[in-house]
């Protein structure tokens, strides 16, 4: 898998990204609207308490003015406040939970669905670990959202409580202001380091993960060269590194963060305590208004920490958003298809004509293919490996575009049937089939429900799966893990033969599997395959050439191109290249 590159935003890609990435709130907008709404309230009411407090001990414990009317008019006055303050705090809290996780979910369903509609030239380029961390980890915006959120909720916060401390004392509050520069240039300071240990530390746990990826995926080969203790100290080395800097960013965070805010606070605190020690020698300060003012200084420092805590990811967010932006903006489309109203395959002819074709757009793959299959009838493929077999079925299966050319089925351009109307009455069976966790019955179905067991079963036996399935615990209600892993390959190619069979294509396309089988499955196999073409328009990628003797036509492919054509009598009299072939692999079998 490739490696992760760095992705580094200007201002202004920043800000396009930002503007796409908060256009995603629009549908849950009263979650946020309501989420602020409280936030604000909260810091009102936060504001407020202390001034309760100040006003009963300034205008009546300190001058012995407390009665039990007041004392009761205080508290249950601070309890109140203190009540509402805790409610506004949950609804902030919930409405703001809500609405992120709704605008993530909303996001995650976008990108999925936006996946399905990309070709597969577009995941040819991706590798797929890449493809899951996109639609996983960088839809998980949350500390994103709350960041944005908490951020415009600490300027409010420092705003009032800049207003309370204006309200209480102008002088002391000019006087604190000495302090803001000072407090900015440590926002800068520790923003500045701990961005690039958070760098450091995210690419190491991306790394980590791209490893542990790539080893549970080649266990067999790592196990088989025996590479596991290269591997393993390789991890170990990441690892290690990953463990070093988090680290790290504890103790910047344990250094910078809350000490020196609160540091910077304490300094504060002891100059508005002199400023107003020093005024109490020709006036008379209160105290209960000085204890305000600590407390909304207070107020006032306290949201810098968490904003200072939270910057680090913004640039993460960025970088999430700017790749969801990119992946939503793809044009790299699945062929398009015009669908013609009403229009079936009922014969089942296929016809190639002039066909080209390129993966990447610039290396040609097929050239100038021209072939005509008649209903019902075989044609076979056969040509050295990479010579073009399976892109010819890629290009029909409209897995990729072509370029030039055509191709018909039933004398009508592929592309006025429905994609529909071509995934139902095309078959196709690969080497090798994916099979999907749930049981054996719906991954025969292929989650259809619409399609009842009595027709998996006899689809089943038709290619004589029965067999093998019958001799599982539960038969066809037996549960597979993804990827089929505790089936043998035939046994997995005899599900799929079931898998196509019961849906009962038209057209049949067909690659031959080069693995070696049992020859009691392979013999199982080869029924099967002939079963399934009968009646059937049946295009197949031959590896064993005993196998197509009886085709209708056989194609040799080189380098893309036709080079020989005709049955195979016909291809033996013309002792060319496939006659070569033929020569090798019976001297291989009487071997
Ligand atoms: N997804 C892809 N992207 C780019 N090039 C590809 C892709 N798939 C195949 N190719 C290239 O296209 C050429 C033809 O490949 P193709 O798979 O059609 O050959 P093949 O005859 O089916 O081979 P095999 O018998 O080994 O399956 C090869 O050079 C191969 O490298």
């Amino acid at each position: 898998m490739s490696k992760e590159k760095d992705i580094k935003l200007t201002f202004k890609e920043q800000w396009a990204t930002l503007k796409f990435i908060l256009g995603f709130l629009k549908p849950f907008k009263w979650y946020f609207v309501g989420a602020l709404f409280f936030g604000v309230l909260t810091t009102i009411f936060t504001a407020i308490m202390p001034f309760i407090l100040s006003t009963f001990m300034d205008q009546h414990l300190v001058i012995g003015k407390v009665t039990d009317r007041t004392l009761v008019y205080f508290s249950i006055l601070y309890f109140s406040v203190a009540m509402i303050n805790a409610m506004s705090w949950f609804f902030r809290w919930i409405t703001l939970q809500n609405g992120s996780n709704m605008v993530n979910q909303y996001i995650r369903g976008k990108l999925y669905d936006k996946l399905l509609t990309l070709g597969m030239r577009y995941f040819d380029q991706k590798p797929t670990g890449w493809l899951i961390t996109r639609v996983t980890n960088d839809t998980d915006l949350f500390q994103f959202w709350t960041m944005i959120f908490n951020g415009i909720i600490s300027i409010i916060s420092i705003i009032i409580s800049f207003i309370a401390l204006f309200y209480i004392d102008v002088p002391v509050t000019f006087g604190m202001m000495v302090f803001l520069p000072i407090l900015f240039a440590a926002v800068w300071l520790y923003n500045h380091i701990s961005t690039q240990v958070y760098k450091a530390m995210r690419k190491r746990l991306s790394e980590l993960n791209t490893k542990l990826n790539e080893y549970i995926s080649g266990m067999r080969i790592i196990q088989e060269f025996r590479q596991e203790t290269r591997l393993n100290n390789e991890f170990d080395e990441t690892n290690d590194e990953y463990y070093r800097l988090r680290m790290r960013v504890i103790t910047i965070n344990g250094l910078l963060l809350s000490p020196m805010v609160n540091f910077l606070m304490a300094i504060s605190i002891v100059v508005v305590l002199f400023l107003f020690g020093n005024r109490s020698t020709y006036s008379l300060v209160e105290g209960g208004l000085v204890y305000a003012f600590i407390q909304n200084v207070r107020q006032y420092f306290n949201p810098i920490t968490g904003l200072m805590d939270s910057l680090s990811f913004w640039s993460d967010g960025m970088v999430a958003s700017s790749r969801i932006r990119q992946i939503l903006n793809e044009t790299e489309y699945a062929p398009a298809q015009h669908p013609v109203e009403g229009v079936k395959i009922v014969e089942g002819k296929i016809e190639f004509r002039h066909v080209n074709f390129s993966y990447d757009g610039v290396i040609p793959i097929l050239k100038d293919i021209s072939f005509v299959v008649n209903p019902g009838e075989t044609l076979a493929f056969v040509g050295h490996t990479g010579s073009g077999k399976s892109s010819i079925i890629n290009v029909f299966m409209r897995f990729y575009e072509f370029g030039d050319g055509q191709v018909l089925i039933d004398d009508r351009d592929i592309r006025d049937y429905s994609m529909e109307e071509l995934r139902h009455k095309i078959g196709l069976v690969l080497q090798d089939s994916f099979i999907f966790v749930g049981n054996v019955a719906d991954n025969i179905r292929m989650m259809n429900s619409n399609i009842p067991i009595d027709d998996v079963i006899a689809a089943s036996e038709f290619v004589q799966a029965n067999h093998f399935i019958e001799k599982l615990p539960n038969g066809y209600e037996t549960q597979v893990i993804e990827g089929g892993d505790a089936f043998s390959s035939g046994e997995r190619q005899l599900l799929n033969f079931a898998r196509t069979i019961v849906r009962n294509p038209k057209i049949l396309l067909l690659d031959e599997a080069t693995a070696s089988i049992d020859t009691e499955t392979e013999a199982l196999i080869q029924d099967g395959l002939e079963k399934m073409s009968q009646g059937r328009t049946t295009m197949v990628i031959a590896h064993r050439l005993s196998t197509i003797k009886d085709a209708d036509q056989i194609l040799v492919l080189d380098k893309g191109k036709i080079i020989e054509q005709g049955t195979h009598d016909e291809l033996l009299v013309q002792d060319g290249y496939y006659a070569d072939m033929y020569r090798i692999q019976t001297l291989q079998k009487g071997l």
